[in-house]
């Protein structure tokens, strides 16, 4: 198994010690767990339809350093299909990172089951049916691209050094020293990594953080021939164009809960409408008064906000004194913004 993970001391907390018998850990800031004989169990062919992904209520707590509580997940539920391609997608601290960690088996539920390829999350990974990039860490400066992915490789034996560089657009940096690698390039030297043990289930946590839009964009063609060669995606991602265009579904949570699942266009209608956005004088919000009033945001002195009758909602700023006023279409920026944000009458 390979994780490639900067939650450094969790890795190394549950696998190091829970899992000692059977794995070593070399530990060079990248997590690398294979069992001692390099035995790597062969992975079973995922079915397409099949359940890749089962996450049934799954709550799970954390204790601050000031003993408070905090609640990062509180019974989610949802089931990912072999060769779905799904985006989590939620904003800071909705508890993306505590989920994807429960999927990888780094950390367990308080409460619910998570489910891999029908087995514990630690079983998909440690048999190489799971890999995960993470957004940072766990690369070692001072090797070349190469050096790293021959260190990884010998882990897993039988797999194709050039075929992942090829595959992730790294094969004109094979002698180029990590340190010197941007980190975009970094990026997909981990995307390479992670797909050494050839793995059915491609866990990816904001992939994309670094890289400029090329990059980007052959990125995400590379992760369609992927799910099109029928591995499952999951990733949590901040940029929701990319959500937009590659996701066949999106998973949007919002304080621990699942808010929305189904693909960007059926989110975008359930958030429907067209945003309204107005030059509005102090203290118009609180006198709108129009129930499902949302407000969105407030930016270059204009006020944004939704609500399912976007007539209603203009008339009434209108009647308010409301200033150039306009009624756009919403991207799934807006409905994003719509869905996590709070009515104007809390
Ligand atoms: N080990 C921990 N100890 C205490 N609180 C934690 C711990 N891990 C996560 N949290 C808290 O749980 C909540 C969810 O965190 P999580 O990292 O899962 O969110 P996220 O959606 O991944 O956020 P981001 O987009 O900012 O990465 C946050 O309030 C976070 O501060």
């Amino acid at each position: 198994m390979t994780f490639i993970t900067p939650r450094h001391d969790e890795a190394h907390r549950i696998l190091g010690t829970t899992c000692q018998r059977r794995f070593s850990v070399i530990d060079w800031g990248v997590q690398h767990l294979t069992d001692p004989e390099g035995d790597i169990m062969s992975a079973p062919v995922s079915v397409p339809g099949q359940a890749a992904i089962e996450v049934d209520s799954i709550s799970k707590s954390f204790r601050t350093a000031g003993d408070e509580r905090v609640d990062a997940v509180r019974g989610m539920s949802f089931t990912i299909r072999s060769g779905e391609v799904v985006a989590l997608l939620g904003p800071n601290g909705a508890g993306k990172s505590t989920t994807i960690d429960m999927i990888l088996g780094l950390t367990h539920p308080d409460s619910g089951t998570v489910r891999v390829f029908d087995g514990a999350p630690l079983d998909a990974s440690r048999s190489g049916r799971t890999a995960a990039v993470a957004q940072s860490g766990g690369l070692l400066a001072e090797n070349t691209v190469q050096q790293t992915m021959r260190v990884i490789a010998a882990l897993h034996p039988g797999s194709s050094i050039g075929s992942c560089m090829s595959r992730a657009g790294i094969t004109d940096l094979a002698d180029r020293q990590v340190s010197k690698c941007s980190g975009g390039e970094q990026q997909r030297l981990r995307f390479a990594l992670a797909l050494l043990p050839d793995p059915d289930l491609l866990i990816l946590d904001e992939p994309t953080a670094g890289m400029d839009v090329r990059a980007r964009r052959d990125f995400w063609r590379e992760i369609r021939a992927e799910a099109q060669a029928g591995r499952t995606i999951l990733f949590a991602t901040h940029y929701l164009d990319e959500v937009d265009e590659f996701a066949d579904r999106v998973i949007l949570i919002k304080e621990g809960r699942v808010i929305a699942d189904d693909t960007a266009d059926a989110i975008r209608t359930t958030a429907g409408g067209c945003t309204v956005s107005a030059e509005l004088t102090p203290g118009t919000l609180d006198r709108i008064g129009l129930a499902g009033t949302r407000l969105l945001e407030e930016r270059s002195g204009r006020t944004y906000l939704h609500n399912p009758d976007s007539d209603a909602l203009t008339r009434r700023l209108l009647e308010l004194g409301g200033r150039g006023i306009r009624v756009v279409p919403r991207s799934l920026d807006d409905a994003f913004l719509a869905l996590t944000s709070t009515t104007t009458e809390n």
